[in-house]
């Protein structure tokens, strides 16, 4: 299988403090892979570099077999996009559920907006009644579906998750993680995932990442993890550390 996303070496350093250290791996196609590390670790430093939001110094990051420049084409958005893990602080709120998905319709000059949004609305369960609701009349889960559907509206191919349903209560966590989940069979996206949860990442991910420091520790199957088959003392701690999830 073609990778949809590769990235080869990569370091990030603010200041002189080295968030990334040379960091590869490569996300095949259609395939949902996961980030796991302590906080600090540099989980959200890699989403960050592949977006553009983060200074790379050096390496490599490939999408769909173009490598990326030192910055980001708008061609770019429209293969990858982003969802943040706070949806208070990703949608500005005195703004239409409307007006957040039309903006990148209009920076991409894409004429086809009306039935793009309501796809988008229908596929995140919302459907058109919230087409002109303020952001800030719609609860945490409402929201993050917007943001999801804002992500979807320019048809890319991968989504980067950052955190998706961590600032969301349980119940609507799980709503929002089987969403995603029938967001990326229907449409065929790859994903890059970020979550501090062992339990959503073997849940929602076929392979994973382990990162501490900036570095990667291992890269492993979900069920290498789910049977503890792991090489690493580092994540072994991580495991026990979740410990509802080592119960299971
Ligand atoms: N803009 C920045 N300027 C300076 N340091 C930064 C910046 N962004 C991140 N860092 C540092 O880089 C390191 C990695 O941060 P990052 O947010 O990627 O970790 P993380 O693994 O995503 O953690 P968490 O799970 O807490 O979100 C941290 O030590 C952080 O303080």
């Amino acid at each position: 299988m073609t990778a949809a996303l590769s990235v080869e070496g990569l370091e990030v350093v603010f200041d002189r403090f080295r968030a990334l250290k040379g960091v590869s791996l490569e996300v095949r196609e259609g395939e949902s892979y996961g980030l796991v590390g302590e906080s600090g670790s540099g989980k959200s430093t890699l989403l960050r570099a592949i977006t553009g939001l983060a200074p790379a110094s050096s390496g490599t990051i490939t999408v769909n077999g173009k490598v990326l420049g030192k910055t980001r084409e708008k061609a770019f958005y429209r293969e990858v996009q982003m969802v943040f893990q706070d949806p208070y602080g990703s949608l500005h709120p005195r703004q239409t559920v409307d007006r957040l998905l039309q903006e990148p319709l209009a920076i991409h000059g894409i004429a086809d907006g009306e039935k793009r949004i309501e796809r988008a609305l229908d596929e995140v369960g919302l459907g058109k009644g919230f087409r002109f609701r303020y952001a800030h009349q719609l609860s945490g889960g409402q929201r993050q579906r917007v943001a999801i559907a804002r992500a979807l509206i320019l048809e890319p191919s991968i989504l980067l998750l950052d955190e998706p349903t961590s600032a969301l209560d349980a119940s609507v966590q799980a709503e929002v993680l089987n969403l995603l989940e029938e967001v990326r069979r229907r449409r065929k996206l790859t994903f890059l995932m970020v979550s501090h949860d062992l339990a959503i990442i073997t849940h929602m991910c076929e392979r994973l990442m382990v990162m501490q420091n900036g570095e990667v520790v291992e890269t492993l199957t979900a069920s290498q993890l789910i049977g503890h088959r792991v090489s690493e003392d580092y994540t072994r701690n991580l495991l026990r550390a979740s410990e509802g999830f080592v119960r299971v």
